[in-house]
This record gives structure tokens, C-alpha cells and sequence, in this order.
């Protein structure tokens, strides 16, 4: 045990934490890691351009262009990044052979083979979307649409992700958190906004509706609040989502960049773990509005981290990522925002909650700022060092230099 890391514990001790146990607990903490950062959204099945109003900016060079480069960069990622991992997955990024050409109501999980051997192999969980943009049966409503033959073929796939997800689930020995998501929504005020919602809620019971092993396939729900030329009105609002998660026993899905500006996912989790035995998080950082930029060791990261650690809800909260930016480099895109929600994950684990509680009940809210303050300046990053070195990755921006040179060597050479 080098002295630094003697010392910053010694210091934290002193405050009545236990870092030891700290490290460990974080060790078993699975955070998910979006395959969609390394090509920008793009997916191999050529369904689409990118829509469902998302967008990716910026032109760095060196994107993954098929799924053997995905999963190098993948690789170079889990080398940098401490701690567990798991991959999410969409289904857009189904791996066809010799030319094959399968629609997305048609999927099958022999079209995920590979990544299950990738996921095997470097013992990582997998979760599952659905890819319900980018095609051209998403131009208009999806799941909601008042057509009935786009809703069909839209329950279809989200049938045959289910299906796709359980064999994940069933290969891994992992359960698989599979995320429905849908842009419906309009530009400009709505001439009815209840029966798309009605729709939506009922395409969703015929999705729920096949057999599944509800153990293996964690189905959840993410709502938002608008998205590109869906300013008015989102069908899939949180308001629809958690009414529609709980009344069916799924999982709701917060993303931190689907609520307006002033609101925060670290407020709202508290009350929803009181409803709801688990609950899922994208991670992401908006910039005004949806942006998707990459995840900070910022204020609201590190907030939701303590919400997750001081509520006991470790494995009830499952943490997956969602940014997407393309003007920088990609892998360390990835990177920055891995080891962020980890190092957030160890700076919740390092703070006096019962203190803190105390304090509160007490009505001495002066010792809360005092403490939260002063406790900014421990020395938090001699910890998180060694919790590198524990796990065999670079400490501090060394890991930078990888992947500088994995540039030189790989992405640089893609056209
Ligand atoms: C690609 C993702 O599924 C997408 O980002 C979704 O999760 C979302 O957040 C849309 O705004
Ligand atoms: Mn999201």
C-alpha cells in the first residue's frame, strides 16, 4: 500500500470512513457503457440516417465504420476504465453476414452472436434498446402512430428485442436491461394529445404481452420532454412514463437530459425509489438542452452518485451512459465519461451520510455546508488513484498517452 494512499485514508478515517470497504463496494458496481459514442449513432443495419431528433456534431476523424472496429475501440476503452463493466447494446447494431438483410421486425439473436462472444470473453454484461429511429418507418409517429401497420412493425421489434435480450440474459448469466425509447412527438401545439398517448400505452401492452422471464429481461421505460422538431410535445413524457412503468411493473428510465434545465435527476430519485424496487439512469450531460456532451466529475454526476449511495440503492439503481460527441476523440470520449461516473461513484462512497443526516434532523444546516465544503478538498484523488492502480489502469491523464497513440496507429489509418 503506497504512503499517499495511507495517508488520504488515514484522513477520511478520521471522519469515520471506511475506504477499504469504500473501494470494494465500487469494485462490484456496474456502470454500462453505450456502444453508440464509438460511430456516432450510427449502427450497421444502414436502416437510416440518424433522426428522432438526436444529433451527433463534429467530424473527428477515426469512427468505427463496422462492428470489428466498434469492438476495438470497445477494447481500448476497457482498458483504461477501472472498476465493472457491462455494454449496451442497440439493435441497430445487429451483425448480418454475407450480405444478409433483415429488417428490423425480424431480428433474431443469432444477428447478436458475436457480441455475446465479445461479452463472454471479457466477462461484461450486456443491456438492449430497441432502435426505434433511423428508419424509414420512424419519420413520422412510431409506436403511437395512427397508422397501424408502422405500429405493428414497430411492436415487432420491440417483441424481438425482448427476445434478443433474454438470450443476452440467458448467455451471460446476467439480466439484461432493455430500454424502450420513442421520439414521437410534434413540432407545434398538438390538435390531440390523448390518443397518441393511448396508442402508445396500448402498442406497449402487446410488447409486454409475449412471454419473457421477467428475472432475465428488466424492461424499462425512458421518457422525455422533447427533442428536435418535437418541441410541443413528447408522446413518451415522464408524467406517461412512470404512470405506465408502475402501473405494469417495469422499470422507469431517467436520463438526466430529458427534463427541463432547472430540473434534476439527483432530486427526483429519492421519490422514485420510494415507488419502485429498481430504477434506471442515463447519464449524460445537457448543455441547454439535450446536447448529449460527456459526462463530468461535475456537480449534478456527483450528486447523483450520493443520491444512489446515501438511499442504500446501489443494486436498485442501474447506471448506464448516453452521450454521443462527435468533435472529439471518440475513445477517450468514452473514457472521460466512464471513469467520471466511477470516480462519482467513489466520491459518494467517501461522504459522512449519517453525519450529514444527523446534522439535518438537528436543524444544524450550517455543519451540512460546512461539511459538503470542506470535504471537496480531501484528498479524494489520491484514493481514486490507487483504486487505478488497483485495477491495472493508467493513473491520472497517463491514460491520455494509450490514446494518442492508439490514435496514431488505428484511427488514423481509417478512411
Ligand atoms: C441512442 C439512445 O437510445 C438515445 O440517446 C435515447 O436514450 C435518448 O436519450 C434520446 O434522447
Ligand atoms: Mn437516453
Amino acid at each position: 500500500m503506497n504512503q499517499i494512499f495511507k495517508e488520504a485514508k488515514a484522513v477520511y478515517e478520521k471522519l469515520g470512513m471506511k475506504v477499504d470497504e469504500a473501494l470494494k463496494t465500487l469494485q462490484a458496481f456496474p456502470v454500462s457503457m453505450h456502444c453508440w459514442q464509438g460511430d456516432d449513432v450510427v449502427g450497421f443495419d444502414g436502416a437510416g440516417a440518424l433522426s428522432g431528433g438526436i444529433q451527433t456534431t463534429g467530424n473527428y476523424p477515426g469512427k468505427a465504420r463496422n462492428y470489428q472496429e466498434l469492438m476495438d475501440d470497445i477494447d481500448e476503452v476497457l482498458k483504461l476504465v477501472p472498476g465493472t463493466k457491462r455494454i449496451n447494446l442497440h439493435a441497430s447494431y445487429a451483425i448480418f453476414e454475407d450480405g444478409e438483410k433483415v429488417d428490423r421486425n425480424a431480428i433474431e439473436p443469432q444477428h447478436f452472436v458475436k457480441w455475446v462472444e465479445f461479452a463472454k470473453a471479457r466477462n461484461l454484461g450486456l443491456d438492449f434498446n430497441p432502435t426505434i429511429f433511423s428508419h424509414p418507418l420512424a419519420e413520422g409517429l412510431t409506436l403511437s402512430s395512427p397508422d397501424q401497420k408502422v405500429r405493428e412493425f414497430w411492436i415487432e421489434h420491440c417483441q424481438a428485442c425482448i427476445r434478443i435480450a433474454e438470450y443476452f440474459a440467458s448467455e451471460l448469466g446476467t439480466p439484461c436491461l432493455m430500454n424502450i425509447w420513442i421520439p414521437d412527438g410534434l413540432k407545434d401545439i398538438p390538435g390531440d394529445r390523448l390518443t397518441p398517448r393511448k396508442r402508445f400505452m396500448e402498442s406497449l401492452d402487446q410488447i409486454l404481452s409475449i412471454h419473457y422471464d421477467k428475472e432475465k429481461v428488466l424492461v424499462c421505460l425512458e421518457s422525455k420532454v422533447f427533442g428536435i422538431g418535437m418541441e410541443s410535445y413528447t408522446v413518451g413524457s415522464s408524467e406517461f412514463t412512470m404512470n405506465y412503468a408502475k402501473t405494469r411493473g417495469i422499470l422507469p428510465l431517467m436520463d438526466n437530459g430529458h427534463y427541463h434545465p432547472t430540473e434534476v435527476v439527483s432530486d427526483k430519485l429519492s421519490a422514485m425509489l420510494l415507488f419502485h424496487d429498481k430504477v434506471a439512469l442515463h447519464v449524460t450531460r445537457p448543455v441547454r438542452w439535450d446536447s448529449d456532451h460527456v459526462v463530468l466529475f461535475d456537480d449534478e454526476t456527483k450528486e447523483i452518485a450520493k443520491e444512489i449511495v446515501r438511499n442504500n440503492a446501489m443494486d436498485r439503481v442501474l447506471v448506464g451512459l448516453d452521450f454521443f460527441d462527435a468533435s472529439i476523440n471518440r475513445v477517450a470520449a468514452w473514457t472521460i465519461g466512464m471513469r467520471n461516473m466511477q470516480k462519482a461513484m467513489l466520491y459518494a462512497l467517501l461522504q459522512p451520510y449519517d453525519m450529514l443526516k444527523e446534522a439535518q434532523d438537528q436543524g444544524d444546516f450550517t455543519k451540512i455546508m460546512v461539511l459538503n465544503e470542506e470535504l471537496k478538498t480531501y484528498p479524494f484523488n489520491d484514493i481514486w488513484d490507487y483504486y487505478c492502480e488497483m485495477n491495472h489502469v493508467p493513473v491520472r491523464e497517463t491514460w491520455y498517452d494509450e490514446v494518442k497513440n492508439y490514435e496514431t496507429e488505428v484511427l488514423a489509418k481509417r478512411g
